[in-house]
């Protein structure tokens, strides 16, 4: 699927075979060329969507919800528009419509044979519609905003079955800074695929990527590259936007990945100098801009490289030396941003965690039970310099004493009853380069620790089984939810060892520690319903912030989400009703004994007042009035007798 060649279409009997497996064991069939599908097949069914029959909570925008999603990508939508013609002129009469969705997946705007509309509403393929793989598992829509890529999804591929007529083909579409703006789509019915219609459409994308980025950086200085000469203005150039000062703080897809390997990232625009990436000092660059010429110029990059160079100098001329000063805009929020929703205990360990960022210094994450400290590490090695070297993660606790030392170093063929017979690297040489997340490292047995701390002084490892020692290099994160130094003094944890991975400690505060309670929530509720403006009821609210939450950030992120499932549609305000009933029944019980800000508000009684209305909204009817507040039968029953008592 994803960047796989379109000759590599999985065949009918081979998806038959790889959905039966996945959906009745979990088990994945390789597929080689089919990687994208089957991760993208995992998550639908980590969504918890059925792949058969009714999906009775996929949302959609009310008129007012997509006004508004429409409105905040106004930019997107009118360089679209043209290219989405062009498309629709390309694929007119082939039962097939072209699609403009948003970084949530939402629809926006859709061009298409009336014949294939009709059928296409059936499945929801309209504005307003939210194609997110969350709500509709598998899907070119959804996909492509999951991989970040472009891709084609055809007939059974559809992880639900109800879409198995569509064949789909959609490509990312994102902005000069590597945000992701939304996605492309052509749609048609899967008789109708053709195989070049993911290079049509990645070309749009990017034709509309190219609109974008000249809008944005036509006032300042643009550099259009490309190997050949007669490549500049076509699709394939590299774009670059440079501030008067010299920094880059544009480039399109083309740059990030021709000029990666000379430090040029996402992460990075803005604060990397053009002189970087190009052997080209700030008087030349100056001179070139006074005298701007049409002509292509001969030009080195950073490594010797030879490519073709136009330069548009735009409204403000580059400065002739470049300022020292931070770059002129900042324009990128990294992982560790994204955590900061205003608690000040959350923003001063990432405060201190962006310190060690790329120095070797090892991290220990603690903190209880769902915290977030596996979110947090990520975060970490997201937002520095090994970003795009792996990430291993390994959860000490949940793999037997007898197989962690060959999970973790590894070993060479043969070396115990049930190896695999080519041997196996091991967890630690498979982070190389990269993060080793070593979670629950409170559970590791002493033994085993005691390797442990050889590799990490030694900085190499030796398989099991014998074998030359093999250097290593990597970040390591480690976390427990139990107090190390308590582990060590009770003499289950080597105090060597703790010393070697607590270069810094971090301790993630509790949730009921945090003091951006509102702004968590509201953050959670966006990414669970995108879209659909999901907001607590104000009493929920205060309950909540009442609530000693003691499955943390994991508590709250499921209780979201079962809460979210269970409202309709066309539902926004998130109340008592949609909660799961055991944390109703918490939260009801916390009330009285809390002084929660406003004490007028009993919650037992308002919790009995919407039970009485719905089950009158039912008219008596207990299952139905169960079923919409989210409860059993049984515990409706428990309720009803408990109110009239
Ligand atoms: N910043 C966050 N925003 C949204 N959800 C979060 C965040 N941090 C954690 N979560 C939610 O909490 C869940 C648990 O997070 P995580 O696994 O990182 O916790 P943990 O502290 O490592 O837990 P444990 O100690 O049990 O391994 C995540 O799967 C996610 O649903």
């Amino acid at each position: 699927m994803a960047a796989s060649p379109v000759a590599a279409r999985a065949t009918p009997a081979w998806l038959r075979e790889a959905r039966r497996a996945l959906l009745e064991s979990g088990a994945v069939i390789d597929g080689p060329g089919h990687q994208g599908l089957l991760r993208s097949w995992q998550r639908s069914l980590g969504y918890g969507l059925p792949s058969t029959g009714r999906v009775a909570d996929a949302p959609h925008a009310s008129a007012a919800q997509l006004q508004r999603a429409q409105a905040a990508q106004r930019e997107l939508m009118s360089h679209a528009r043209p290219v989405m013609e062009f498309l629709f002129e390309q694929t007119r009469d082939s039962d097939s419509m072209v699609i403009l969705a948003d970084s949530q997946g939402m629809l926006l705007q859709a061009l298409g044979d009336a014949h294939f509309v009709n059928r296409a509403e059936r499945v929801a393929l309209r504005p307003g519609a939210i194609w997110h793989e969350q709500w509709r598992g598998t899907n070119a829509i959804g996909t492509a905003l999951a991989e970040q890529a472009a891709v084609v999804v055809h007939g059974g591929e559809h992880y639900l079955a109800r879409n198995g007529f569509l064949t789909c083909t959609a490509a990312p579409i994102v902005d000069s800074t590597g945000r992701l703006l939304g996605v492309l789509d052509v749609s048609g019915d899967h008789r109708g695929y053709h195989p070049h219609t993911l290079g049509l459409v990645r070309s749009a994308a990017r034709m509309i990527e190219h609109r974008l980025f000249d809008t944005r950086h036509g006032g300042g200085l643009r550099l259009r590259l490309h190997s050949q000469a007669e490549g500049i203005g076509t699709l394939t150039e590299m774009l670059l936007a440079v501030s008067p000062e010299g920094w880059i703080v544009g480039a399109n897809a083309q740059a990030l990945t021709q000029l990666g390997s000379l430090g040029l990232h996402q992460a990075d625009i803005g604060q990397i100098m053009v002189d970087r990436v190009l052997a080209l000092d700030a008087d030349t660059l100056h001179g070139w801009c006074l005298r701007p010429s049409s002509a292509p110029r001969s030009l080195k990059l950073g490594d010797g490289r030879a490519v073709w160079a136009r330069i548009e100098p735009g409204r403000q001329m580059p400065g002739r030396a470049p300022l020292s000063a931070k770059p002129a805009t900042v324009v990128h929020r990294d992982a560790l941003a994204e955590l900061d929703s205003g608690d000040p205990l959350m923003q001063a360990a990432i405060t201190r965690a962006r310190c060690v960022l790329g120095k070797p210094i090892a991290l220990l994450l603690q903190g209880e039970t769902g915290v977030g400290k596996e979110v947090f590490a990520r975060a970490v090695h997201a937002s520095g310099p090994r970003r795009d070297a792996p990430w291993v993660a390994v959860n000490c606790a949940a793999l037997p004493e007898s197989l962690i030392e060959a999970e973790l170093f590894g070993y060479r063929a043969g070396a115990f009853t049930g190896a695999h017979r080519d041997g196996a690297p091991g967890r630690i040489r498979e982070a190389q380069g990269g993060t080793l997340f070593l979670d629950e490292i409170g559970d590791m047995p002493l033994a085993v620790q005691g390797r442990l701390l050889r590799v990490l002084q030694e900085r190499q490892v030796t398989p099991l089984g014998g074998g030359k020692p093999v250097a290593v290099d990597f970040a390591l994160i480690c976390a427990s939810h139990r107090r190390l130094r308590d582990e060590m003094q009770a003499g289950r944890f080597r105090e060597d060892l703790y010393y070697r991975i607590n270069g810094l400690i971090l301790q993630l505060p509790a949730l009921r520690e945090r003091q951006d309670l509102p702004a968590l929530t509201e953050s959670m509720l966006a990414r669970i319903a995108p879209g659909r403006g999901i907001a607590l009821a104000p009493d929920l609210a205060r309950a909540f912030a009442g609530h000693r939450w003691p499955g943390n950030l994991r508590q709250l992120h499921n209780a979201l989400q079962t809460a979210c499932a269970l409202m309709a549609d066309d539902e926004t305000e998130l109340g008592w009703g949609h909660l799961p009933d055991d944390l109703a029944e918490d939260l009801s019980a916390d009330a009285p004994s809390k002084a929660v800000a406003d004490t007028d508000a009993d919650l037992r009684l308002q919790s009995d007042q919407l039970i009485t209305r719905t089950v009158q909204a039912c008219a008596g009817n207990l299952s139905e009035a169960a079923r919409r507040l989210g409860i059993s039968r049984n515990t409706l029953y428990r309720k009803l007798k408990t109110a009239a008592a």
